[in-house]
């Protein structure tokens, strides 16, 4: 990475309140990281309404117009590289990426997944650790491996499970950490005191636990 500040190419499929929250640390003072450009699977993502808000360039590469993930995957590379960013994040980006994708990216690869991995990889996450009975949830921001969901962990935030939750009250508590571990991790990686080693993610030279750095609101 040169002086200048960490290239972000940001991937959506949906609201974008992650992104929102990279978008305003990355326009504060200070910031190491930019937000170079946001690309969405989906046309009518409201995180692409957020990015020209900002200025930010967008585009759409949307799997439905594709035979196939590799073809897809490939056409999304082509439109990530023409940013040539040092750090690719997926923001609610929901769809699963090739082997191809992975190891072209493999150590600059983000994504944010609502639960404590490695529980609940997949999808429906919420809905899940309450219908378990868990008394706590949360997010877990890791490096994208092949794998789903099974990236070396690199921080997580901890949010108690309240008498009375619904899916949708403990999303909206866990998002509200997203939006503060999310930026520290991109953060961390802009200013190389992160990094991906085999399969476990190091911070200041030290290899983090199973779970990573754990954040408890
Ligand atoms: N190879 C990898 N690809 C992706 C990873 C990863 O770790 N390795 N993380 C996911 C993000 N994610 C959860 O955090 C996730 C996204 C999407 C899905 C999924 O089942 N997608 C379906 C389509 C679902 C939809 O369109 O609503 C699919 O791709 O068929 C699971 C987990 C991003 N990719
Ligand atoms: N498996 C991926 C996944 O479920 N990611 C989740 O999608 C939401 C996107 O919200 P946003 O578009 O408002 O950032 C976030 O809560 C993120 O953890």
């Amino acid at each position: 990475m040169t002086e200048s500040k960490c290239k972000t190419v940001v991937l959506i499929s949906g609201s974008g309140t992650n992104l929102q929250a990279l978008i305003d640390t990355a326009a504060s003072e200070g910031a190491e990281f930019s937000v170079c450009a946001v690309i969405s699977n989906k046309s009518d993502a409201y995180g692409l309404i957020r990015a020209s808000d900002a200025g930010i360039a967008t585009s759409v590469v949307n799997h439905r117009d594709f035979d196939d993930r590799g073809s897809f995957d490939r056409a999304l590379m082509e439109e990530i590289d023409r940013h040539q960013p040092d750090l690719v994040v997926l923001a609610g980006f929901m769809r699963i990426l090739t082997p191809e994708f992975v190891r072209h990216y493999k150590g600059r690869l983000l994504n944010i997944h609502p639960s404590l991995l490695p529980k609940y990889q997949g999808l429906h996450t919420h809905k899940r650790a309450l219908e378990a009975g868990d008394d706590e949830h949360g997010a877990t921001v890791h490096f994208v491996t092949e794998e789903l969901d099974g990236g070396p962990a690199i921080v997580q935030a901890v949010v108690p499970i309240e008498t009375g939750d619904t899916p949708e009250r403990l999303a909206e508590r866990v998002q509200v950490q997203e939006h503060v571990i999310y930026p520290l991790a991109v953060t961390w990686f802009a200013q190389g005191r992160l990094r991906m080693m085999g399969d476990q993610a190091e911070l200041d030279g030290e290899i983090l636990p199973r779970s990573g750095k754990k954040i408890t609101s």
